[in-house]
């Protein structure tokens, strides 16, 4: 199902199985490079696999197997020519729960710059640091305390650390797994705030079983059930005028 839009990542007839049980069957969806795409639906319909698809974290989970074609600008994902850390560099991802290094503020931020070679010498990687940390709201509140441990911030801080550690690899996509599921309100509002001002610059995937979240977020939203695409569009008209009942009787609560 698509709506006319510039892709980045294109995925075309995806079907996913853990062992002999199919998590997701025949889904294709694309992204656009300058909008938040939300995938709704209830539990264990398949967002979480759908999204690992996008930058190949399924490898990681013995017994996955993934087939159809993902294209990145064109270029197919799951090529064996295709360099996986290379490639979660260019889609990078966020987790339901905030996993900073157990290493300084800093240095959470300045590893991936530095094994991927972004800086040249030590100022530059700094500059990296501060960029990043600021794109992700967080440089006034740590700029002083850089090299104490990631482990030591809030929650929501260390979420906000976990997205400029993905924005340092100047990624062209941000995939985001049920991000603020972990957080509080407050800390909710920032990360939802920090999404808005992240929009364009990157294209950015976001699984959210709060629809309220997915409403607020998002321009386009993928209602998933049962491992299916049951209905794509504007988030606008999803929540407001769903073509499908099973997408209706979702988003008014009938079942979830
Ligand atoms: N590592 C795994 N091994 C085996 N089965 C798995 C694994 N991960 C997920 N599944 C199964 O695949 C299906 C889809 O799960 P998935 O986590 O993608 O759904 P989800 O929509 O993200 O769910 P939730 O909203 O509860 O996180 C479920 O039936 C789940 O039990």
């Amino acid at each position: 199902m698509s709506i006319p839009n510039q892709s980045k990542i294109s995925a075309q007839h995806v079907n996913v199985w853990y062992g002999a049980k199919q998590a997701i069957a025949d889904v294709s969806l694309d992204f656009g490079q300058d909008h938040v795409t939300a995938l709704i639906g209830p539990s264990g319909c398949g967002k979480s696999t759908f999204l690992r698809t996008l930058n190949r974290m399924n490898d990681t989970i013995a017994g996955a197997k993934v087939e159809g074609d993902i294209t990145l600008d064109g270029e197919n994902i799951y090529s064996p020519d295709m360099d996986v850390v290379q490639l979660r560099a260019r889609v990078g991802m966020v987790f339901q729960k905030p996993n900073p290094f157990p290493k300084s503020i800093f240095e959470n931020v300045a590893y991936g710059p530095r094994i991927h070679g972004l800086a040249a010498n030590k100022p530059q990687l700094a500059e990296i640091v501060e960029k990043s940390l600021r794109r992700a709201g967080l440089w006034d509140e740590v700029k002083d305390r850089l090299t104490e441990s990631g482990t030591a911030l809030s929650g929501g801080q260390q979420q906000r650390l976990c997205i400029a550690r993905a924005i340092a690899v100047d990624p062209e996509v941000i995939l985001m797994d049920e991000p603020c599921s972990a957080l509080d309100p407050i800390a909710t509002a920032k990360i939802e705030e920090l999404i808005h001002e992240l929009k364009g610059r990157y294209a950015i995937v976001i699984v959210t079983h709060n629809m309220q979240q997915a409403a607020r977020v998002s321009q386009r939203t993928a209602f998933f059930h049962l491992g299916t695409l049951v209905e794509y569009g504007a988030t606008s008209d999803i929540f407001t005028n769903p073509r499908q009942e099973r997408t209706k009787d979702y988003i008014t609560g009938r079942y979830g």
